[in-house]
């Protein structure tokens, strides 16, 4: 018997590699980047609220923030699509790259980096509009003004944010009139509609209850299959459920980030440990 003939009978022809590969934990080194932070300051005013951050946000993964309150959760994440320009004092050191493409050069168009790289807030913010003209919105910016084309995405970006069936019957009815969780779920509809490339989602569950929060995380689940999603969340628990990796920052630090279940069963920080257990925060 040869050596591969012996490997195959032992193994009753299963290929081994290929399920070790399967079973194996995820890691950043095996994963495609959306986006890499490089040794990011960000200082508001004199403050320096991020002490330089690097680290590599993979693509079409879940990747959570966690960190006690005013650790620089928001401000990391709001950095991705150039939010902290509209703050008044806030500078910026380092660099951040999409698809290799440092956002803060001058050359870059804020608005089409807005576009690729979407932002769903704390608080449901639908618009004073029906729940159609919500969706339909960043596409009438864009210039589409086609009925047949908007009828088509607004159905799709409902459909993709698992709300379609709750609302098909009556989206010329004001937005204002839905749940809270409902609302959230449009607003993540008016994301996806103008097809991002990257979804922000900070602290997107703290407005809803538990069923709409139930709602919410099992969308995210859906929607890492087209989109790369990146969510700050208060709730450890919220993270060990839906994120792949998870990034534990102190007071502007980056202490541990990695694989959420090694990162919650084997944190390799006593900080991280310290935090995950419950010792502060
Ligand atoms: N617009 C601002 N101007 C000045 N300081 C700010 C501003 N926004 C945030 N900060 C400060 O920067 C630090 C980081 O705040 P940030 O909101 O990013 O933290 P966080 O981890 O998201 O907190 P939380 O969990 O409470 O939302 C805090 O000390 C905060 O006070």
């Amino acid at each position: 018997m040869t050596g591969v003939q012996e490997k195959t009978s032992l193994t009753h022809g299963l290929d081994m590699d290929a399920i070790a590969r399967e079973h194996a934990p995820m890691r950043l080194e095996d994963e495609t980047i959306a986006l890499e932070v490089d040794n990011l300051n960000l200082y508001y005013g004199e403050k320096r609220a991020l002490h330089g951050v690097s680290m590599k946000i993979p693509k079409k993964k879940v990747t959570a923030f966690i960190g006690p309150s005013g650790c620089g959760k928001s401000t990391l994440l709001r950095c991705f699509n150039r939010m902290n320009d509209l703050i008044d004092g806030c500078r910026i050191e380092g660099q951040i790259r999409l698809d290799g493409k440092n956002i803060f050069d001058r050359d870059v168009d804020i608005a089409m980096l807005r576009r690729r790289v979407g932002m769903v807030f704390q608080k449901p913010n639908p618009f004073p509009k029906s729940i159609y003209e919500n969706v339909a919105y960043g596409l009438r910016l864009a210039g589409i003004n086609k009925k047949r084309t908007l009828d088509e995405t607004v159905e799709w970006a409902l459909k993709g944010a698992a709300l379609w069936e709750e609302v098909k019957n009556r989206l010329d009815d004001s937005a204002l009139g839905l749940s809270g969780g409902q609302q959230q779920r449009l607003v993540i509809a008016r994301a996806i509609a103008i097809q991002p490339d990257v979804i922000l989602l900070d602290e997107p569950c703290s407005a809803l209850d538990p069923i709409s929060t139930l709602k919410v995380e099992e969308l995210i689940t859906e929607l890492k299959n087209n989109y790369t999603i990146v969510i700050v969340t208060h709730n450890m628990q919220q993270a060990a459920r839906v994120s792949d990796y998870t990034a534990f920052m102190y007071v502007g630090d980056l202490i541990e980030y990695g694989n959420t279940d090694q990162l919650f069963t084997k944190p390799a920080k006593k900080q991280t440990e310290d935090y995950i257990t419950g010792r502060y925060g």
